[in-house]
């Protein structure tokens, strides 16, 4: 080696170490700037926001998160109880040294409400975790965007539109109607064992596949799809280390980027449902074109989205736009309804006496109702549907973010850390805010002393709904669908097709618990909190389901 490759190797050499000093001191000077604006808005935070009382830290780590999660259904009842002991407004730890500020007070409720999207938005966590699986579409959109989005999905959800949609709820349910008659049959009793979740899954996914896009997903028919396995396998990810993980993430969103097996069935729910679109959208545009008469057209949600969009190509949705209402429709349309009827189907085992009124109210119409008599002519059925909604809401909590400083008002004050007593509080931009739905709709100060019983009768009484509960803003003052620019846009198609699937299935079969009033209950998990009967492996809820004769 000559002295002059000795001199080019040694300069090499220090210039590589150089440089590997540079990013080193690059990287600790951004964790530096890092520390400083974290520890600055913080402090911001702190002096900006109304300190308020709340329970103490029972981990540094997860803050309340962990027990909220592992409580399950009683959530609820734990943030109910520190209302009461701090106030109708008050703070709770949360990751990683973190604070939530928790709302139970109707009018600071509303006025969350009333600026969601806007003020309140997504966290980076949730965002993040919508666009992955989901796409770009209106669950994941906040202001501008997000009005945009919902917009051009809002006439395909109107009334007359629901109106058109309703027969395929029929037809799912008389398809569940006829396999259980078969089993029944099958098993040469006049009752059988039926595990009645799956049943509901296959209704919902089918009914929101032909009733969404025109697509029929087959479940009913026993076919196998990929979305309910994706959907069972979100669902499996509350096992201890996942909610470790979810946790964790809400303070490190880069966490949800670890690849894992959910991140494939991610990518084969993406194929299948580009294939679905990909069909839906030619033949749709085909129709339009073709000028096809609207009452044999495609009269889905997506159907619809896509007559109404302009020619011009700009407005024209691309195929990921489509591809992403989809996944929304899915996402917010499918375990949602399928809960919901499962707590019916329960509900009204526990109480066989609300069944048979339930039934003799069915049966004095004569045939199937039509959708004007399951809108407004059987009052009892729309009692039991919202007692459902009211005490079971399938979907239980809701962080969002302030994306600027916010005045709440309060309808009734509270007592700060400082002992002051105050009738609104000041938010930081920054501040994390939580709602309970279950809390709420639950909630012995907002519904009464038999706020936790379901009692459908409470919807016919005069007096049934208290001045507190109707100071609620919302569907029902229910929080179940919550409130303001993001409430639930199928709301009407998820009562009609809760009112008919049940309407069906009460007048025809007697439902009641497997073993009896004894029967345990626990709750387990799809991607939502679910019923099942304790001891059963996975979310299953078999009820003993026997033929009605008149
Ligand atoms: C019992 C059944 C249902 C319940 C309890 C329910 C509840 C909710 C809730 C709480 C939200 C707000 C989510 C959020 O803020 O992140 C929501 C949004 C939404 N729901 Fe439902 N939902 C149900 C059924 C359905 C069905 C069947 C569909 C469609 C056919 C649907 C479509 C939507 C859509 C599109 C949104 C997004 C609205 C927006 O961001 O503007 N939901 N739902």
């Amino acid at each position: 080696m000559n002295a002059s490759t000795v001199a080019t190797n040694i300069y090499t050499k220090v210039s590589e170490s150089a440089r590997r000093l540079h990013a080193v001191d690059a990287a600790l000077a951004l964790t530096a700037l890092w520390a400083v604006l974290t520890a600055v808005r913080a402090a911001r935070r702190r002096l900006k926001t109304t300190q308020l009382r709340g329970p103490p830290n029972p981990s540094l780590l997860y803050g309340v998160g962990k027990d909220v999660a592992e409580a399950t259904d009683s959530g609820a009842l734990m943030y109910e109880a520190w209302a009461e002991e701090y106030g109708v407004v008050y703070q709770v730890p949360a990751t990683l040294g973190q604070t939530k500020i928790v709302l139970t007070d109707p009018r600071a409720i509303a006025h969350f409400y009333a600026r969601e999207t806007w003020t309140y938005v997504l966290t980076p966590l949730s965002k993040a975790l919508f666009e992955r699986g989901f796409g770009r579409g209106l669950l994941w959109s906040q202001g501008e965007s997000h009005r945009r989005q919902r917009k051009s999905l809002t006439p395909a959800f109107s009334n007359a539109a629901i109106r058109k949609l309703a027969p395929i709820f029929y037809d799912s349910v008389y398809k569940a109607k006829g396999a259980w008659d078969a089993l029944i049959e099958a098993g040469g009793n006049d009752s059988a064992i039926i595990e009645v979740q799956s049943w509901m899954n296959h209704i919902s996914l089918d009914s929101i596949g032909i009733a969404g896009f025109s697509h029929d997903f087959g479940s009913l028919d026993g076919k196998k799809t990929s979305v309910t396995e994706v959907f069972d396998a979100f669902g499996h990810s509350s096992s201890a280390i996942n909610v470790v993980l979810l946790l964790l993430s809400q303070a490190f969103p880069f966490i949800t980027r670890i690849p894992t097996s959910r991140s494939k069935l991610i990518r084969r729910l993406n194929a299948t449902i580009g294939e679905i679109s990909a069909v839906l959208l030619d033949r749709t545009r085909k129709e339009k074109e073709l000028g096809i008469a609207d009452e044999k057209g495609d009269h889905s949600i997506i159907g619809l989205l896509i007559k109404g969009e302009s020619k011009d190509a700009e407005l024209r949705l691309s195929h990921e736009e489509i591809m992403a209402q989809m996944k929304v429709l899915l996402l917010a349309g499918y375990e949602t309804t399928s809960v919901s009827l499962t707590w019916a189907l329960i509900e009204l085992s526990r109480n066989p006496d609300v069944q048979t009124k339930l039934r003799e109210e069915l049966l004095l119409i004569g045939g199937d109702p039509t959708y004007e008599q399951l809108t407004s002519s059987l009052p009892y059925l729309d009692a039991v549907v919202h007692e459902t909604l009211r005490v079971h809401p399938p979907l239980q909590e809701f962080t969002r973010v302030a994306a600027e400083d916010d005045v709440i008002p309060l309808s009734q004050p509270v007592r700060t850390k400082s002992g002051k007593v105050v009738d609104h509080i000041s938010v930081a931009k920054d501040t994390l805010i939580l709602i309970n739905v279950a809390c709420i709709n639950r909630s012995a100060a907002i519904w009464g002393p038999d706020a936790k019983v379901w009692k459908p009768e409470r919807w016919l009484e005069e007096d049934g709904i208290p001045k507190k509960a109707q100071e609620v803003q919302g569907h029902r003052h229910l929080l179940t669908f919550v409130d303001g620019p993001r409430t639930c846009l199928g709301k009407g198609f998820s009562v009609t097709e809760f009112k008919t699937v049940l309407s069906v299935l009460v007048k025809n079969f007697v439902f009641e618990l497997r073993d009896g009033p004894e029967t345990k209950l626990e709750i387990g998990r799809g991607i939502l909190p679910r019923p099942k009967l304790v001891g059963e492996v996975g979310t299953k809820t078999p009820l003993r389901v026997r033929r009605f004769e008149a």
